[in-house]
Order: structure tokens, then C-alpha cells, then sequence
């Protein structure tokens, strides 16, 4: 028998920062080495960041990434760490882009994982299966590999592969079968969606009955973007138990002593889907420290925390990645707002949020006397700027009526924010939520300005349920609980004129959201909506609505994606389109 002494690294790596990103993998392989472990993982792209979009047709990048995982392999070992087989994606490519027109079908970019040992790169392995669906594009930028990569690590046959290739059967891990492999790594860039860590408990369990081996899935963590990659890191056997699962949305160096029969003889594969290469890095058993490791196994967060894990790791990574100091927004009283309030304090700290009321002629007293005490509970910095004095030198010069009024209330609070932007450097966030999104339910160039949206991708329900969820979480914290009762239980209102309530003009918004998840995120036509049970004059106006808004959401700010479809490059619709549901009945 062999024992492995197997680290897997799950890290936050920032998209370009060659050298930032390889000096984690210097220190976290430090990590690993000290706590005696043979082997460490990264995550798929650790090098380069995930994803890097069209910098891959950028040939200085790919250069630059080929030559620093080179110069990665010969600072590993400069650092004594020479004698750890590492494990780390980054971007590769035998060839030009595809969208050369000369360039040769079977070569081009590759989405590669390099296997470092004695101060080189001992092998290669280029990702086989492409994500193409949701917001992966690979198949515009990569070329798949088509060779399994198997190392001999003392006495050990471990396949190396990377984040897709798990997901489809019959790939890589039928080929690991018939090699005989003893485990399979696999790394990934894997970004959040509510409950994806379910699917892929199940998921890795299937690919290790397939590959009837250990299967090692390591992923990374931190925000990109409108992504957010949550970690959830884990080791299953063969036969589905699970050894070890990490934390969600944090760094952490998670061990395990794995032990396996010898691989004796390279068996021969022949007929398989894919080539087999072999790679001897060490034969013979490879000495064990006499400490036990107890492998973490983690506890499932909740379906509510997750979400909030998600949502704060996005916005810190987005402020910090992007170089922000601080943010800041209107703080209105109600609940989207007050719920962006408290992933901010969450997120950076309540000295790096500003909030600014700015109210109106229409703003209850209630709202002021909400936003400022959540103010005081968060400890955030609030500021009051009244619009009423700006709104009406507008309305002296220019003859204004409805909702030509309604929205220049919304558009001077968004010159205030962009003012003090400029002026101190903030980060103005915009408070909106996919509801609105969806219907165009905000003010363009008004309450919709800002360079990052946190809730963007959260329905309004689901912002009522979080901010009950957070308030919660704080009591059984012992701590004061960040959003006042009084903005969850009224009934929201955007107060651009008197008495207006939501509701004016949407339905409930339980109903609301019923809909917009069958044709947002399930892409149901009206007949579909309408057998489901809603009711179709509603279904109507509320389609119309979502396709007229289009427009709007092509100006919008990026914002962290957590449902199966966000608004972005998960759904992509014409702005000119003229096409719209129930044309096409007979
Ligand atoms: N296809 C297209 N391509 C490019 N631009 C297009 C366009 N169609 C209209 N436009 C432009 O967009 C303008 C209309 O958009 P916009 O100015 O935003 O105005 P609009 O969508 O007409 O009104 C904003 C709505 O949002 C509501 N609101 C505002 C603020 C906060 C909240 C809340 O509670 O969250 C709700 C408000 O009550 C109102 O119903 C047009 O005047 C035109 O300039
Ligand atoms: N009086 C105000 N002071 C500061 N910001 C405001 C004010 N009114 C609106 N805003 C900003 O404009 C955004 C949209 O306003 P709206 O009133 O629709 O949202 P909300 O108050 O957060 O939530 P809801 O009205 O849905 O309960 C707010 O989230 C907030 O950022
Ligand atoms: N980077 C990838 O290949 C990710 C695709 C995969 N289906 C996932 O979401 O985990």
C-alpha cells in the first residue's frame, strides 16, 4: 500500500496578475510542504485568473503566461520547494487563436494545467471537454485536449484534469478507468449558483464510480466580475464516501493522507477516447510525517447564508480587485438599499461604506427616520443632501409633468452620488434588484447609475428573505441586528410622488417573481406561464415589460450572479426585437 499525502489548494487568485497570482502558489506549496504533504492542487487558471476572456487572442498574454509558469516551476524550487509535486492551471497554446483564418482546426489556445516538480515543468494536460452554455464561451477560445495525462507520484498513477471534464461522462474519467489510476485531480473555476454545491457533491461521486478511483476536486474562490467561484473543495472514493470537504468562499489548505494499492505495471490502453500519457515522477513510496490528519468536513451553509456568502465575496472582491477604498449609494429606507447597506458593512467594513439620504418633497418620514437608524446600527458613515432646492431650478427652467418629474428626482440623487464619487474616490453601487432589472422598473441614468450592482441578481422576494435572514443571523450572534423591522415591513415604495407605493404599477411581487423565473430563468413562452397558472392578462403586461427593458439592462452595472440565470452574459436578447409572446399563435 502507498499513502499520499495529497493538499489542496483552495485560493483567490485576481485575472492578469501573472506574478501576484504565482507568488500565492510559492507560499501556499510553502503551506503545504510544512504540513508534509507530497502533492498540491491549485485551481483551474490559478496563473492567469478565470476567466480571461479575450485576452486569450492577446498573443503577449498567452507569452506571458507560458513563460511565468516556466519561471513558476524554477522559483518553486529556488524556495527548497522543489521536491512537492504542484499541481496549477494557466493559459497555454500550441497554436494561433481560431479566429485566424489560416489557423490549423487541431491547435490553437488551451485551458492547461502544468504539473511543476525539481524546478520544471514535468507535463502538461489541456482540458478536454469546453463549457459553451450559460456564461462559459469556451468554445470561442479554446482548443480541447485530447491526451489523459497520468503521473506516477510515489508509486502512485494520479490523471490530472480540469473543471468541465468532470461535469460529462465518457470523457476523462472513462479513460482514468481504463488506465487504472488510483485518483483523479481535477480543478476547477467553478462559479456560484443557489444550490450547485448539491449538484456537485452528486456529480463527483458519479465521475469517481466512473473512474473507479479517489477523485480530488479542488476549487478556487473569490469574485470576478459578475462571477463568484465559492470553493468547495472535496475528496470522494470510488466507492462515493466522502474523505474531506472544505469551507465555502474562504482560502484554506485542505489535507488528507490518501492511501492506494501499487500501481505496479503501466497497463496499455488501447481504444480509449482519449490518449494516455504517462509521466514517472516517483516510484517509490515517498515518506509519510508520523502526524495524523483529520480531514475537514465541512458543514452545508444554509440555502440563505450561501447566497449572503456569495453576494459579500463578490462585492469585496469587485471593491478591492478594482482598487476602491470605499462605496457609496443612496440609502433611501427601503428594503433594496437597506439590504445593499448591510452586504456593504458585510463586505469591507462599516468605515469604508458611505450612505447618502437624499430626500424629496415625497420622502415619508418614516423612510428618513429608517435609513438613519440603520445607519446607526451598521455604523456606516451617513450623510444627508436634500434634492428638493436642485429639482426645482430644474423645474423653473424646464416644463416637466409625470414621470419626466418622477425620474429627475431619481437622476439628480444619481449626479450627487457621481459628484461625490468623483470627489472622494467612492465606488457608487446601485441598489436595484433582478425584479426591477427585469421589468425596467428604476430610472436610467438615475437610480440605476453605479460601476457595481450587489443585488443584481437577487429577485425581490429573495431580497426580503435575506434581509429577515441577516437580522436573524444577527440575533443568534448576540449582535445588533443591521436593518430596522420597520423598511421589512412596509410596503416598498420608490416615493417619486405622493402616496405611490410599488404595487401601483407591478403586481404582488410574489406573483412578480413567479413570472419572471418561468421567462427569465426558464425561458417559458406565454402559453407555458399561462397552463402554469398565471393569470394571462398579468402575464402579458409583465412579458411586454421585460422585453421593452432591454435596452436598460444593456447600460447596467455588472452584478454578482447567484440565480441559474443572470442578466448579462447568462441571457443574451436583441435590443431591436420586435418579436413578442403570443404573436406567433395560430
Ligand atoms: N429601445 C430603447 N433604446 C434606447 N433608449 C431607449 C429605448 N427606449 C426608451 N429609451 C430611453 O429611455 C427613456 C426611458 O427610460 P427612463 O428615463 O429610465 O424612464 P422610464 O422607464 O419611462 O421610467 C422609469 C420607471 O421606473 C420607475 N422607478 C424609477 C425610479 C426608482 C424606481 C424604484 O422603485 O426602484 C422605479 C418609475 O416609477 C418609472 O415607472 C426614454 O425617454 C428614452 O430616452
Ligand atoms: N430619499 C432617497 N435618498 C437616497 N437614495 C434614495 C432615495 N430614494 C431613492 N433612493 C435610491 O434610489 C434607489 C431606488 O429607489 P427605490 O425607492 O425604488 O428603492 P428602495 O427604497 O431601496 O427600495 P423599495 O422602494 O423597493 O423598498 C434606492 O435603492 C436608493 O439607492
Ligand atoms: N470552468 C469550467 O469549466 C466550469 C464549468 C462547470 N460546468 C462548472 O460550472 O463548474
Amino acid at each position: 500500500m502507498r499513502t499520499l499525502r495529497l493538499a489542496l489548494a483552495q485560493t483567490n487568485s485576481t485575472v492578469g496578475d501573472l506574478d501576484g497570482n504565482a507568488a500565492a502558489v510559492v507560499e501556499w506549496t510553502a503551506r503545504a510542504k510544512r504540513a508534509g504533504a507530497h502533492m498540491v492542487a491549485f485551481g483551474e487558471m490559478m496563473l492567469t485568473g478565470y476567466p480571461v476572456e479575450d485576452l486569450v487572442f492577446r498573443e503577449s498574454f498567452v507569452r506571458a503566461s507560458r513563460q511565468r509558469v516556466e519561471r513558476l516551476a524554477s522559483e518553486l524550487a529556488e524556495a527548497g520547494l522543489g521536491g512537492i509535486v504542484v499541481v496549477v492551471g494557466y493559459l497555454d497554446a500550441d497554436g494561433p487563436a481560431r479566429m485566424d483564418a489560416d489557423a490549423d482546426p487541431g491547435v490553437g489556445p488551451r485551458d492547461a494545467l502544468a504539473v511543476l516538480h525539481s524546478g520544471r515543468v514535468v507535463t502538461r494536460y489541456f482540458k478536454h471537454h469546453l463549457p459553451n452554455y450559460g456564461v462559459f464561451d469556451e468554445d470561442r477560445y479554446f482548443v480541447s485536449g485530447d491526451t489523459l495525462e497520468v503521473v506516477r507520484v510515489g508509486g502512485v498513477d494520479v490523471a490530472v484534469t480540469v473543471c468541465e471534464d468532470i461535469w460529462q461522462p465518457g470523457g476523462p474519467f472513462a479513460v482514468a478507468r481504463q488506465a487504472g489510476v488510483g485518483l483523479v485531480v481535477n480543478i476547477n473555476a467553478s462559479p456560484f449558483e443557489r444550490d450547485k454545491d448539491d449538484t456537485r457533491l452528486s456529480l463527483v461521486k458519479r465521475r469517481a464510480a466512473e473512474a473507479n478511483a479517489t477523485v480530488a476536486y479542488v476549487n478556487v474562490i473569490g469574485g470576478q466580475d459578475e462571477l463568484v467561484f465559492d470553493g468547495d473543495t472535496m475528496i470522494v472514493k470510488a466507492d462515493g464516501e466522502l474523505v474531506l470537504r472544505g469551507p465555502r468562499f474562504t482560502e484554506e489548505l485542505l489535507l488528507a493522507d490518501l492511501t492506494f494499492d501499487d500501481a505496479g505495471d503501466v497497463p496499455e490502453v488501447t481504444d480509449a477516447a482519449m490518449a494516455v500519457r504517462h509521466t514517472e515522477i516517483s516510484g517509490g513510496s515517498l515518506p509519510l510525517r508520523r502526524n495524523l490528519i483529520t480531514p475537514v468536513k465541512t458543514e452545508p451553509l444554509s440555502d440563505l447564508a450561501e447566497v449572503w456568502g456569495a453576494l459579500t465575496l463578490g462585492l469585496r472582491d469587485y471593491v478591492d480587485k478594482n482598487g476602491f477604498a470605499s462605496v457609496l449609494f443612496g440609502l433611501s429606507g427601503g428594503i433594496d438599499s437597506a439590504v445593499v447597506a448591510a452586504l456593504a458593512v458585510d463586505a469591507l467594513g462599516p468605515d469604508r461604506v458611505h450612505a447618502v439620504s437624499n430626500p424629496s418633497q415625497y420622502s415619508s418620514q418614516h423612510s428618513r427616520d429608517d435609513a438613519a437608524d440603520l445607519a446607526q446600527r451598521t455604523g456606516l458613515h451617513y450623510l444627508v443632501e436634500p434634492i428638493q432646492t436642485i429639482v426645482d431650478a430644474y423645474l423653473s427652467q424646464l416644463s416637466l409633468s409625470g414621470v419626466a418629474v418622477e425620474n429627475l428626482q431619481a437622476r439628480v440623487r444619481g449626479v450627487i452620488w457621481m459628484a461625490l464619487s468623483n470627489q472622494h474616490g467612492h465606488l457608487v453601487l446601485a441598489a436595484g434588484n433582478k425584479s426591477e432589472y427585469a421589468v425596467g422598473y428604476s430610472t436610467l441614468y438615475g437610480d440605476a447609475v453605479g460601476g457595481y450592482a450587489p443585488i443584481k441578481d437577487v429577485p425581490k422576494t429573495l431580497v426580503f428573505e435575506l434581509a429577515k435572514w441577516r437580522n436573524a443571523e444577527a440575533k443568534r450572534r448576540g449582535e445588533v441586528a443591521p436593518i430596522p423591522d420597520n423598511i421589512i415591513t412596509k410596503p416598498p415604495s420608490a416615493e417619486l410622488r405622493p402616496d405611490q407605493v410599488d404595487t401601483d404599477s407591478l403586481p404582488p411581487y410574489e406573483v412578480l417573481d413567479a413570472i419572471l423565473a418561468g421567462y427569465v430563468d426558464g425561458d417559458a413562452g406565454r402559453d407555458d406561464l399561462v397552463a402554469a397558472g398565471h393569470d394571462p392578462a398579468i402575464v402579458d403586461r409583465i412579458l411586454r415589460l421585460v422585453d421593452i427593458a432591454e435596452y436598460k439592462r444593456r447600460q447596467s452595472a455588472p452584478g454578482t450572479k447567484v440565480t441559474g440565470k443572470s442578466f448579462g452574459r447568462d441571457r443574451r436578447l436583441p435590443i431591436t426585437n420586435r418579436f413578442r409572446e403570443g404573436d406567433s399563435r395560430a
